[in-house]
């Protein structure tokens, strides 16, 4: 039967494929089975933690480890209700689960330029199979897209209805054409076949966890006034990003996949720093020593980037409650211990 879709622009979708056999059993005993693809990284170590928290999940993740970690992962390997596998999504993969969450692929911008074939094929090919695989279980599937969709931003700050302004055949075009395209499909695929989707527009996110020589900006600069080295700050440094604390992301990706709507929908914070701000602020927190060096930046970065989160609010309840000046010093104690500094006095 045909309903309106989530999305509220007036689309039919038809409904959802007949859930397996599995997900009837599983609804009976109130149980999840989720797959997080990606979930060696970042950001998808720490969704593992939250919803490992819950009795009830069984957590499956699956990840080629390009920029995770096992490591990430340590506390739950050898847990009862969870299991790590180590897979490339570009390949099919065949298990039976409720729900996706996919976040395979590249995220620094150093990385996912370094084989940029291989970027925009994890973003397709594998943005395919994970449908695909949704499709044959009747899974709900959950895409964290970026706010790179808005390339080089024109409209300020960024609603969802804003279709962007992107470079089609630029460096960075593997990854923000890459996720536009994986936005298609997951639309596609929900019109054509009813599959659930929702769709998380992510906004600059930071925290523990990520990876020392990652190449973004946080985590550059921290490791950078930790050393006592100059922090590079790319031209001309007026260029700005808001910057999301893990922890509140993560409640957003779970609030938005429990929810009803579809999306997309943009999660950040919205508080805007230019880069020398951000430069100027680790090096007061931190290592009040270090210079600051303006270097050469990168083709097409974006000159400016601040999340509209109306629509967060007020279909998701959610807000983000930690601001940059309360994160950076978790990311620095987490850094320390790393790198293997004294705590902070
Ligand atoms: N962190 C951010 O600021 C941010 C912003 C916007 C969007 N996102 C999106 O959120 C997701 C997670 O980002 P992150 O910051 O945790 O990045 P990350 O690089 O730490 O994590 C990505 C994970 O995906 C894995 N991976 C990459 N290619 C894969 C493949 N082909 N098959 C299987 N696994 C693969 C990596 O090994 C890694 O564990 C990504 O989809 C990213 O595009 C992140
Ligand atoms: O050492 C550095 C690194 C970066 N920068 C600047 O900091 C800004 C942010 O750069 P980052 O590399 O952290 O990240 P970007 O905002 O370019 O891309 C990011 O945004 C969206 C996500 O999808 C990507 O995962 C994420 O990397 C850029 O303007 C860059 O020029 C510096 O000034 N110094």
């Amino acid at each position: 039967m045909a309903k309106e879709s989530a999305y509220g622009n007036g689309v039919v979708a038809k409904a959802p494929p007949s859930p397996s056999p599995l997900r009837n059993s599983k609804f009976f005993q109130s149980n999840m089975r989720i797959l997080v693809t990606g979930g060696a990284g970042f950001i998808g170590s720490h969704l593992v933690d939250k919803l490992m928290e819950n009795e009830k999940n069984e957590v499956i993740v699956a990840d080629n480890f390009f920029t995770g970690s096992k490591n990430n992962l340590e506390k739950w390997i050898g847990h009862p209700r969870f299991e790590l596998i180590r897979h490339d999504v570009t390949e099919p993969l065949l298990v039976e689960v409720d729900q996706i969450y996919h976040l395979a692929c590249p995220a620094s911008p150093i990385f996912y330029k370094y084989n940029p074939v291989k970027t925009i094929k994890t973003n397709v090919i594998g943005t395919l199979n994970m449908l695909g695989l949704a499709k044959r279980v009747g899974a709900r599937i959950l895409l964290t897209s970026t706010s790179e969709v808005y390339g080089d931003p024109l409209e300020h700050p960024q609603k969802e209805e804003y279709w962007g302004n992107v470079n089609p055949i630029g460096v960075r075009s593997c990854y923000d054409e890459g996720k536009r395209v994986a936005e298609t499909l997951m639309f596609d695929y929900h019109r054509q076949h009813g599959i659930e989707i929702r769709i998380a527009r992510i906004f600059n996110t930071y925290g523990p966890r990520m990876n020392i020589d990652d190449g973004r900006v946080v985590s550059n600069f921290i490791a950078q006034a930790l050393r006592g080295e100059a922090l590079t700050v790319q031209s001309p440094g007026t260029q700005t990003r808001s910057f999301c604390f893990v922890s509140d992301m993560v409640d957003g990706l779970i609030r938005l996949m429990e929810g009803e709507c579809t999306g997309p929908i943009n999660i950040g914070n919205p508080g805007e720093f230019t880069m020398m701000e951000l430069a100027e602020t680790v090096k007061e927190l931190i290592n009040q020593k270090v210079e600051l060096k303006l270097v050469e930046n990168t083709p097409d970065d974006p000159r400016q980037r601040k999340p509209d989160v109306t629509k967060a609010k007020t279909l998701l309840g959610w807000e983000p409650n930690i601001s940059l000046l309360h994160g950076l010093p978790l990311m620095e104690e987490d850094f320390r211990q790393r790198l293997g500094l004294p705590k902070k006095a």
